[in-house]
């Protein structure tokens, strides 16, 4: 069985209140977000695994550490997820970055998928999928199916959102054990397909579409 962990960090705690609020707008908005996704990636990369390497410093040999492990992609489920790619990036320069399109059925709350473009070496490497709001489940579900359809295995994969709804994370957990699944926060709730208290709709408030 893949982790659950809410990052309680207080930086995390104190910027997700910031952007909680109804009257945070678009600029604030989207800036911390990407603060957020940030301090996120930080814990989630933290069992990243190391190799040691010696380095010839101006005084002499350093018995030091450097990353071994598989390269990163970093997939954000469209349109939200994207709010949250710069923040990672900042951290990870050098992660390859993919696109899984879904949108949710306003009456149905089913997942559609619209787009997908991955690195192509998707398979071979350890990737976060990203997503601000992980609600019913249905679009992380389907977006990491996406991902399996294309021969990454579960294990490779962690989910990281920045408010969950306990309806979404059983569901993820049932579809795909072994993921990884962290964020910010853990709701109440869901209304109306909405988290409660949760943030509203975070496509619409990253890019001031409502
Ligand atoms: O867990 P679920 O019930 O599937 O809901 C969560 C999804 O809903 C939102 O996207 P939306 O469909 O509104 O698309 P958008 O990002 O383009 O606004 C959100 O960004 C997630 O992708
Ligand atoms: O609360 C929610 C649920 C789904 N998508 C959002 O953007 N917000
Ligand atoms: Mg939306």
């Amino acid at each position: 069985m893949g982790k659950f962990q809410v990052m309680n960090h207080p930086l995390i705690q104190h910027k997700l209140t910031i952007i909680r609020n109804e009257n945070c707008g678009t600029r604030e908005f989207r800036e911390v977000v990407n603060e957020i996704a940030s301090l996120l990636a930080f814990e989630v990369s933290r069992d990243m695994p190391l190799e040691d390497v010696d380095v010839k410093t101006p005084q002499g040999i350093a018995h030091a550490k450097q990353l071994s492990g598989k390269k990163v992609a970093v997939v954000p489920i469209l349109r939200a997820g994207i709010g949250m790619v710069d923040g990672i990036l900042d951290l990870i320069p050098a992660a390859k970055v993919g696109h899984i399109g879904m949108y949710r059925d306003e009456e149905t709350l089913e997942p559609h998928e619209y787009f997908v473009k991955l690195p192509s070496d998707i398979d071979k490497r350890q990737i976060f999928v990203v997503d601000p709001m992980l609600a019913t489940g249905g679009s992380a579900i389907m977006a990491i199916d996406a991902l399996i359809k294309r021969g990454v295995d579960e294990s490779n994969i962690k989910f990281v959102c920045l408010v969950a709804a306990p309806e979404g994370v059983e569901a993820l957990q049932k579809a795909h054990g072994d993921v990884d699944i962290y964020t910010a926060a853990l709701d109440d709730n869901l209304e109306n397909g909405y988290i409660v208290p949760g943030l509203g709709d975070a496509g619409d408030r990253l890019f001031g579409t409502k």
